[in-house]
């Protein structure tokens, strides 16, 4: 399974290179067969293919390798007409549960796959809740929360489940970008009676990133329409976004009331103990067991970012793989090093709630303890502020840092600093100050 990984890896550094086409015509079709003494080695259809792919793209797929950790990056090109299939959680299994394929759910996004912690339990549940019973739950859902925190996996897990209880139910996901580059092409095309019925004939509309229709306003009345047919019909509706309808600018007043009628339930950080869980989840996923201590070091380091966590546990996986080496902390360490500066690392803290200690002349106790005196209620909003900007602590473990306080506190505090630093040019020094004094 590690070729697979490794090859992964190659091709996402590959493709910011090449053209869509080139990509099609040559990459496509590569399959990875396995990695021998540390060369990787592929297959590919015809040696047309392999003398042009050698001739043309070889400086490329080793500036990739040498990326990703290889030592001496080498590879080898085999001709295997009859490729096998690439097994990969991307590839469409036969036993992907799509109902149609318009619509284009990503088979590893299932409920299955999904790890629930205190970050996402209430949005976990409330999903669930609406593919039990689409359209008389809540609707619309609507999930909110940072980049890479599983809002299009959650929405993608409904329409799987969905389409496995009932199967004549037509399902439809679609990005709010493509419904507007749809909507467009129609318009221009003269076929906005085929994009209304389209759209207004589904069971489940699953619309992913809904702030972007802040400020377009042909779409948002397109959307209204869409929306006001398929809700008077009882049909299921989930809107994903990187923030509550409230903080979406521009937005029709019309349609933010409607994206309130039904649930609006966010996903926060995951804490080290769910992001440890979903890699452990990932690497069973490939068959694959990695030592505790390997997870336990990749999930400190990346804590806000799924998508970004699970890329650094593909890293790893590679670079191992590619020097030949056993996965151990050391490797991963030497995996990430370019990845995550030391200071990035090795910050703590104990160490920012110091410098702002030594600032405001308080003890670091007295900072972190459960006392409301005035006087350290503004310099523990700004150490929890710092350690979220330069640690990569999640909301929940800034919380529990402070004497066990709820993530909420964390957020409003960290909300408010912000808010602060806009007009209080004195408070804003007296941050940078206190940052420069810590590093
Ligand atoms: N709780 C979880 N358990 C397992 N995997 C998860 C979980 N949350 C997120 N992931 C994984 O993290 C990656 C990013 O998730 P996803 O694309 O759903 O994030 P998103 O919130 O929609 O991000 P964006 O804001 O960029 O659209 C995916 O590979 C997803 O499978």
């Amino acid at each position: 399974m590690t070729q697979n990984t490794v090859w992964q890896n190659v091709l996402e550094y590959v493709r910011q290179s090449i053209t869509e086409v080139e990509y099609h015509t040559w990459f496509e079709k590569i399959r990875p067969l396995g990695v021998v003494n540390g060369s990787l080695e592929l297959g590919v259809p015809t040696s047309f293919a392999g003398d042009w792919i050698q001739k043309h793209y070889a400086a490329l797929i080793q500036e990739a390798l040498i990326r990703l950790g290889a030592q001496t990056p080498r590879f080898e090109l085999k001709v295997t007409p009859a490729n096998p299939v690439q097994e990969d959680i991307f590839s469409t299994s036969t036993q992907t549960p799509l109902q149609e394929p318009r619509a284009r759910l990503n088979p590893k996004y299932t409920f299955e796959n999904f790890v629930v912690g205190q970050n996402n339990n209430l949005a976990h549940a409330a999903a669930v809740a609406v593919a039990e019973s689409p359209g008389y739950a809540y609707n619309p859902l609507f999930l909110y929360g940072g980049v890479g925190l599983g809002k299009t996996h959650l929405m993608h897990a409904v329409g799987h489940s969905v389409a496995q209880r009932f199967p004549e139910k037509k399902i439809e996901y679609v990005t709010t970008e493509t419904f507007t580059n749809e909507l467009i092409n129609s318009i221009r095309e003269d076929r906005t009676s085929e994009f209304r019925d389209r759209y207004r004939s589904v069971d489940l509309l699953l619309v992913d990133d809904i702030q972007f229709i802040a400020g377009k306003e042909r779409t948002q009345d397109e959307f209204f329409h869409t929306f006001n047919a398929l809700y008077e019909a009882r049909k299921q509706i989930i809107l994903s976004s990187d923030r509550p309808p409230k903080d979406i600018l521009t937005l029709e007043s019309r349609l933010r009331s409607r994206f309130e009628w039904g649930l609006i339930t966010d996903i926060q950080s995951p804490d080290l103990e769910t992001r440890v869980a979903i890699l452990k989840m990932n690497s069973e996923f490939r068959n694959m067991r990695i030592p505790e201590e390997v997870l336990e070091y990749i999930a400190k380091q990346v804590t806000s970012n799924i998508r970004e966590l699970e890329g650094a546990l593909m890293r790893v996986i590679a670079y191992a793989s590619l020097n030949g080496v056993q996965l151990s902390k050391q490797i991963a360490t030497k995996a990430l090093s370019d990845v995550f500066t030391a200071s990035e690392v090795n910050f703590s803290p104990e160490e920012v709630v110091k410098g702002v200690a030594e600032y405001y002349g308080l003890r670091a106790e007295e900072i972190r303890g459960a006392g409301r005196r005035k006087e350290v209620v503004l310099p523990r909003q700004i150490a929890m502020y710092l350690i979220r900007d330069i640690t990569h602590m999640s909301l929940p473990e800034i919380g529990q840092f402070f004497d066990g306080r709820d993530h909420t506190t964390v957020l409003y505090a960290i909300q408010k600093i912000q808010e602060a630093i806009e007009s209080d040019s004195n408070l804003l020094q007296s941050i940078k100050t206190i940052k420069e004094r810590i590093r």
